[in-house]
């Protein structure tokens, strides 16, 4: 009688590629870490222990497999910074109550910013640049950021460039922390941001480039920065910074072209 080594259905397929997902999705969230290597150990040793039970080399299998069974909370202890991210990414990304909330179906406004504004943050920018003044500014689209927001100062006011300046005026009470707009607005000031553990990042830049960073990561949303000690403009998005950007860049990346942010 003759059966086939290996019978692949639908499922299975599935089943391959949900799981290729899945580490794609591990991948990208742990790329520039640490805490990728940590996962390429785990990956080989789990490798090495489907090998030994193969060939059935019961005394290594039974060790490596008392590691493989307590697997899943190591992975957590050790991921608990990825763990926390991701679900944070997938919460604030899917957040049901704000896609529901009478505000969203009856407002008339689109989310980001408009061109007045992008007007606005360009001029902002461009003397806060010229003054040296330290700015952190937070633009989402789609996410929720109503947990970051609710760390600093809720203001909920019209964007304008002398009210950005004031905010991030080295006496101003709120010029501390990140300013965060949403939905045309500055939603809030003075905001604490996670800040990035990723170990490819020049060591010149300090804790506002590696919060943002951190931020542009754990959600879909765009920073600027404007910084203190040398006057630069950075944009990040997506984890990626691209430093010293002129204000023509900054422009065209708040209106959406973003053909030029090469890193
Ligand atoms: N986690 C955070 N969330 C929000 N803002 C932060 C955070 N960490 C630092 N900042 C802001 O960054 C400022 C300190 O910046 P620091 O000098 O360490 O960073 P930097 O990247 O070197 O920036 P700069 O070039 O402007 O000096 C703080 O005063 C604070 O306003």
């Amino acid at each position: 009688m003759t059966t086939a080594f290996i019978t692949l259905g639908l499922f299975d397929i599935l089943d391959i590629l949900l799981v290729a997902f899945l580490l794609y999705q591990v991948y990208m969230l742990t790329r520039g870490t640490v805490a990728i290597n940590i996962f390429v150990g785990l990956f080989l040793f789990y490798l090495i222990w489907l090998f030994v039970t193969a060939l059935n080399m019961e005394l290594l299998s039974n060790i490596l497999g008392k590691f493989i069974g307590v697997g899943v909370i190591a992975l957590l202890i050790v991921f608990q910074q990825e763990v926390r991210r991701f679900l944070l990414l997938v919460g604030s990304r899917y957040n049901i109550s704000q896609k529901f909330t009478l505000d969203n179906w009856f407002s008339f406004e689109e989310v980001g910013v408009k061109e007045e504004e992008v007007v606005s943050i360009v001029a902002a920018c461009e003397n806060m640049s010229n003054t040296k003044t330290g700015a952190l500014i937070v633009i989402t689209k789609r996410t929720d950021l109503f947990s970051f927001a609710e760390t600093g100062q809720i203001l909920k006011a019209r964007i304008s460039s002398s009210l950005l300046e004031s905010i991030f005026f080295k006496n101003s009470p709120l010029h501390d922390g990140a300013l965060i707009i949403a939905n045309n607005r500055i939603v809030a000031a003075r905001c604490i941001l996670p800040v990035t553990d990723s170990s490819n990042i020049p060591g010149s830049l300090g804790l506002r480039h590696r919060a943002a960073i951190g931020m542009s990561q754990a959600t879909d949303s765009h920073v600027i920065i404007v910084s203190e000690e040398t006057g630069n403009i950075s944009y990040i998005m997506g984890g990626k910074i691209k430093v010293r950007i002129t204000t023509a860049e900054l422009r065209t990346f708040l209106e959406g072209d973003f053909s030029g942010f090469i890193v």
